[in-house]
């Protein structure tokens, strides 16, 4: 293919900079700019790089098709680490007709030749941006292949049905319906076990949002303060102190989270108050999760009640506050209770997240989200055989193919999709 450069180090002051170099001809366009011709494939050779525009003492690597990371012919200049040296060396090479590479260039052109398949070309990318050591292993996990090898097993699965279900439609008398059910229900928890894993990921990645609700005065800044472990909210004995929300981003244990505090839940003919009940009610709909607050040493009222009906229960903590002042005689039957001020009951809190959001163990794999909207494809094609078994066994088959389809696509893309555009454009330049 048509030779690209780019730089694979990020753009800036540093010891050296790695400009990377594939396609046709890399050698040879390389090695007019050098002072002696690179010898021998996969060693690192000093040189001379000199051009009209630049002059740097480098050490280069040539890499012979087909091996290379991108399965074409590669050259590797390291040059100090200068970002002008570097900017003159890529331009002397694009003025020599090379292309500048578009993001994810190099592992597209990996995949195109059969170095990796989707599933890893994708974990590269999840590796350089995974921000925990979870998801680095995860990522790992997934380069290695370990996720392709799952679906491949899924694959293998399903077409084994599909041998069982054309046995069955031809020779009825033969083949046991209950023993094909069996199979597709063990595809069917496979496939929700990497959703699963997916959902996983995609919530240590992208983290969550936690708003904390409930009646003025009850403790909701207080609560605020000690989960983001800093002064962030306002905190008085007045009730209606906080009327704007008031975000602060933090990790509690495992999960990126931005904690939201708002303005306490009341009727009130204060129209700026009545703004920042409008507010709040706007982000406890749009939050993952939600901690509704109550006061503990007064008991959960009828106050109390009438407000958490505005929230929606599934994605709710209830949590009791002020338990150092003792306990009022009504308590919510699943509360949590703490002292905010005290900071007493903090990480019971933390944990229950972890639970509600279904943190239980770090993600074995990385799933991307293009991949998982496959897996639910998969999920919807296999539930669908299910119904249709005892029915239609034709249709059941056709329910399966496009289960096979899906897999299929999640290894290789599929041959419509613009896969530079949809996949690979996320990705940092030079990778
Ligand atoms: N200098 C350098 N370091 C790097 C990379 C790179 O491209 N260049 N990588 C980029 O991500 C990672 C390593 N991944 C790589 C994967 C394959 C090949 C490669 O040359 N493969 C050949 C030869 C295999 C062999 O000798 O065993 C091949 O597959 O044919 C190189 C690097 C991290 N470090
Ligand atoms: N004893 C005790 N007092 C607390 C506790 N948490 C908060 N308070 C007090 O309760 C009062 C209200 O606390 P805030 O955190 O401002 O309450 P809020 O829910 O944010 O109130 P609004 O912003 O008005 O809705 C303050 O005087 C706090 O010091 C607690 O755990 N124990
Ligand atoms: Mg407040």
């Amino acid at each position: 293919m048509e030779p690209i450069v780019a730089l694979a180090t990020p753009w800036g002051v540093g010891a050296l900079h790695v400009i990377r170099i594939s396609g046709d001809a890399s050698k040879n366009t390389v090695e007019a700019f050098l002072d002696k011709p690179l010898q021998k494939p996969r060693h690192a050779s000093l040189r001379y790089f000199s051009s009209e525009k630049v002059e740097d003492q480098v050490v280069a690597i040539w890499y012979s098709e087909p091996h290379s990371y991108t399965g074409e012919e590669m050259v590797e200049i390291m040059c100090h680490g200068n970002p002008a040296i570097a900017e003159l060396i890529i331009e002397t090479l694009l003025d020599a007709g090379m292309k500048p590479a578009q993001p994810g260039e190099f592992t597209f052109r990996a995949f195109l030749n059969g170095k990796m398949d989707l599933t890893q070309a994708e974990a590269v990318n999840d590796l350089i941006l995974a921000r925990s050591t979870e998801l680095l292993k995860a990522g790992e996990n997934t380069l290695k292949g370990k996720l392709s090898d799952r679906i491949a097993s899924l694959r293998n699965k399903v077409l084994n049905v599909l041998a069982f279900l054309q046995a069955a439609m031809d020779f009825p008398e033969d083949v046991e319906e209950s023993s094909i059910e069996e199979q597709l229900r063990e595809i069917l928890v496979e496939t929700e076990d990497l959703i699963e894993s997916a959902k996983t990921a995609e919530i240590l990645r992208k983290g969550i949002s936690l708003v904390i609700a409930g009646r003025p005065n009850v403790g909701k800044s207080s609560l605020m303060n000690a989960l983001v472990g800093m002064e962030r909210s306002i905190v008085s004995q007045i009730p209606g102190t906080t009327r704007d929300y008031i975000e602060q981003y933090t990790v509690l244990g495992k999960i990126p989270v931005n904690v939201v505090d708002t303005a306490g839940l009341r009727h009130t003919d204060d129209p700026i108050e009545q703004e920042g009940v409008k507010l709040a009610l706007r982000r406890i709909e749009e939050a993952d999760l939600v901690i509704f607050l109550y006061d503990a040493s007064t008991g959960w009222t009828d106050e109390d009640k009438q407000m958490f009906n505005l929230i929606q229960e599934e994605k709710t903590i209830v949590v009791g506050n002020k338990i150092d002042k003792g306990k009022g005689n009504e308590q919510h039957p699943k509360a949590y209770f703490v002292s905010a001020k005290e900071k007493t009951g903090i990480d019971r809190i933390i944990e229950a997240i972890h639970q509600l959001m279904n943190i239980t163990e770090p993600p074995k794999l990385l799933v991307s989200q293009r991949q998982m909207g496959l897996l639910e494809k998969t999920l919807g094609d296999v539930h669908d055989a299910l119904e249709h078994l005892s029915v239609y066994a034709e249709v059941a088959a056709d329910d399966l193919f496009s289960a096979l389809r899906n897999l299929t696509t999640l290894i290789d893309g599929d041959v419509e999709e613009d896969l530079l555009s949809t996949v690979f454009s996320n990705f940092c330049i030079g990778k």
